[in-house]
């Protein structure tokens, strides 16, 4: 979009203690509650997912108040502690939404993004293992190691660490203590727009690079940790991107010491995503073409160079992402919610999340899974017209510049996975124009949110399906906020500008311009006064 600024020339411009160690499982034995023991570093059969500030060694120097010892980081401590834990727990890449009688597998430590039959991958857990303790026990395992910094369950993503990569090695882990992201209550825009008294906004773009693609980003990036070490041939790490997945793998590299590659499309992504890799040290490619053009061409160059796919095509990226889905039930005390409206593009997220609830639910840790709903721009919409077509019929679209230019994607590698997550959550597909998406940013920022735009294309879709009725006005839902809104505040100087072709822009505040005196200033601010009543 062009930017028109005219209006803002001026200054607008555990150290946990082991709460719950030694499950029972060798036995098979469900474990309901967790015992008051302190793991035994000599129990060379057991598994610790929660490691305890028990030493294992006596001539260790004392612990510090911190339960560290003197000379130890946190990753020397989750070293320390890696002696005693006996990992019972796996995952391997099977094709996606293979029939009963596919033996087809791959270990995760293979260079593998697609099936033998060209089909994209899922990573499968090993579901029987996990479920030899109960949902009770998950649950409080999880909530336990919010709010720590111990290595590496500080993270949002690793707090969950056995549902993601079981087998890494804590050291191999590149991490930015991701996730956790603020789920905050939209009261007022909840009340005074939609007439809803419980609708949420789960902020993942409150988040190290400004975007959830981190909570993906550093299973990936850690994997290629551990790749590398393994000698597999991976000189470096590339993607595709709207500006997002590329701030994502450029800052997990850079932390990591490993190469990025990024394939951007020239002038298609904000100038605060594109500094984002430039600035991480990565090798930034700006390519004349759309976001579908990088793809292809990312695909094929990491068919002929040691470069490792870091796209969502990667399903490795899905297994970090679905965690947002479980920390959400978390945070509602493992409580529900009836929908949850995610924008998509490449359409890995719908599934990630689709996959964070249904585990939570086959593992026991709530009793069902919410409605999702997923929101397109009306620009960039093949998922909204496959939808519509009954889901008969997919035909990628070539897709128009549209403000939500993260979303700007017409032919989505995860068709196949977004399609399977909304059949099977009796899930619902929207679109909402540039019109409706900003003036949705809008009213939602002048409430104090501050989103972007893809956000404003989730509470587009929220605002139909409450006019249709769908939405009752006392469902708990859920909108995913997927980027910060400063990535994105071009579009909101060109819409609070009033410069936008054939917009609008009703909800547009813009600066008044005053001379410099007390008079001049006065008669503004009692203009501005008599509109307003006193608020006793
Ligand atoms: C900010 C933002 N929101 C939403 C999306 C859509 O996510 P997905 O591609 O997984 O559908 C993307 C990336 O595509 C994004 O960068
Ligand atoms: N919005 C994405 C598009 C690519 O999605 P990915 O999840 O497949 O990497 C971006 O920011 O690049």
């Amino acid at each position: 979009m062009a930017s028109s600024c005219s209006l803002f020339h001026s200054s607008l411009s555990s150290k946990s203690k082991s709460k719950f160690p030694l499950p029972r499982h060798q036995n098979n034995t469900k474990f309901n509650r967790p015992p008051p023991t302190v793991i035994s570093c000599t129990s060379s059969s057991t598994y610790d997912p929660c490691p305890s500030t028990t030493s294992s060694n006596s001539n260790s120097p004392s612990p510090l108040k911190s339960g560290r010892l003197a000379d130890e980081n946190i990753r020397d401590e989750a070293r320390r502690h890696r002696s005693i834990a006996n990992n019972t727990f796996s995952a391997k890449y099977v094709p996606f939404n293979a029939g009963p009688d596919s033996t087809e597998s791959y270990s995760l430590d293979e260079i593998v993004y697609r099936s033998l039959s060209g089909g994209l991958l899922d990573v499968q857990h090993d579901i029987e293992a996990l479920k030899k303790f109960d949902g009770a026990y998950w649950r409080e395992l999880f909530d336990s190691r919010v709010g720590k910094t111990t290595w590496p369950y500080g993270s949002g993503v690793w707090s969950k660490k056995e549902w993601v990569l079981p087998e890494i090695d804590p050291d191999d882990i590149v991490s930015a203590f991701e996730g956790n992201s603020n789920l905050f209550w939209a009261e007022r825009y909840g009340k005074q727009f939609l007439g809803m008294n419980d609708l949420w906004v789960k902020h993942c773009g409150i988040s190290h690079t400004g975007s959830f693609k981190d909570l993906g980003m550093t299973v990936l990036v850690s994997q290629v940790n551990r790749l590398r070490k393994l000698k597999r041939p991976v000189v470096g790490v590339g993607c595709a991107s709207t500006g997002d997945t590329s701030a994502a793998l450029s800052a997990y590299c850079a932390a990591a010491g490993i190469p990025s590659i990024v394939f951007l499309p020239a002038n298609k992504i904000s100038i605060a995503q594109l500094i984002q890799p430039i600035a991480n040290g990565a090798f930034v490619l700006s390519i004349d073409t759309d976001f579908d053009g990088c793809m292809k061409l990312i695909r094929e160059v990491t068919s002929e160079l040691p470069i490792y796919l870091a796209n969502s095509l990667n399903s490795l990226r899905l297994e970090g992402q679905k965690t947002a889905a479980i920390e959400i039930l978390q945070q509602f005390d493992w409580e529900v919610p009836d929908w949850v409206i995610v924008p998509g593009g490449n359409l890995g997220n719908i599934y990630a999340f689709y996959k964070g609830f249904k585990m939570c639910q086959e593992l026991g840790l709530v009793d069902r899974e919410p409605r999702l709903v997923c929101s397109q721009a009306a620009n960039a919409n093949p998922l909204y017209l496959c939808y519509k077509s009954g889901w008969i019929q997919f035909k990628a679209v070539k897709a128009n510049t549209t403000f939500a230019s993260a979303i700007q994607i017409g032919d989505p590698v995860s068709i196949d996975r977004a399609v399977y997550a909304l059949k099977n959550s009796n899930g619902i597909v929207e679109e909402a124009t540039e019109e409706e998406l900003m003036d949705a940013m809008a009213q939602a920022d002048s409430t104090g949110i501050f989103i972007c735009p893809h956000t404003g294309v989730a509470l587009s879709a929220l605002i139909k399906l409450r006019n249709s009725g769908v939405i009752a006005a006392g469902d708990r839902t859920v909108v995913v906020s997927t980027a910060h809104g400063l990535k994105f505040s071009q579009s909101k100087v060109d819409y609070h500008s009033k410069k936008i072709p054939d917009m609008a822009c009703r909800f547009a505040n813009p600066p008044v311009q005053v001379k410099a005196d007390f008079g001049s200033v006065m008669d503004v601010l009692k203009k501005y006064m008599g509109n307003k009543t006193p608020n006793h």
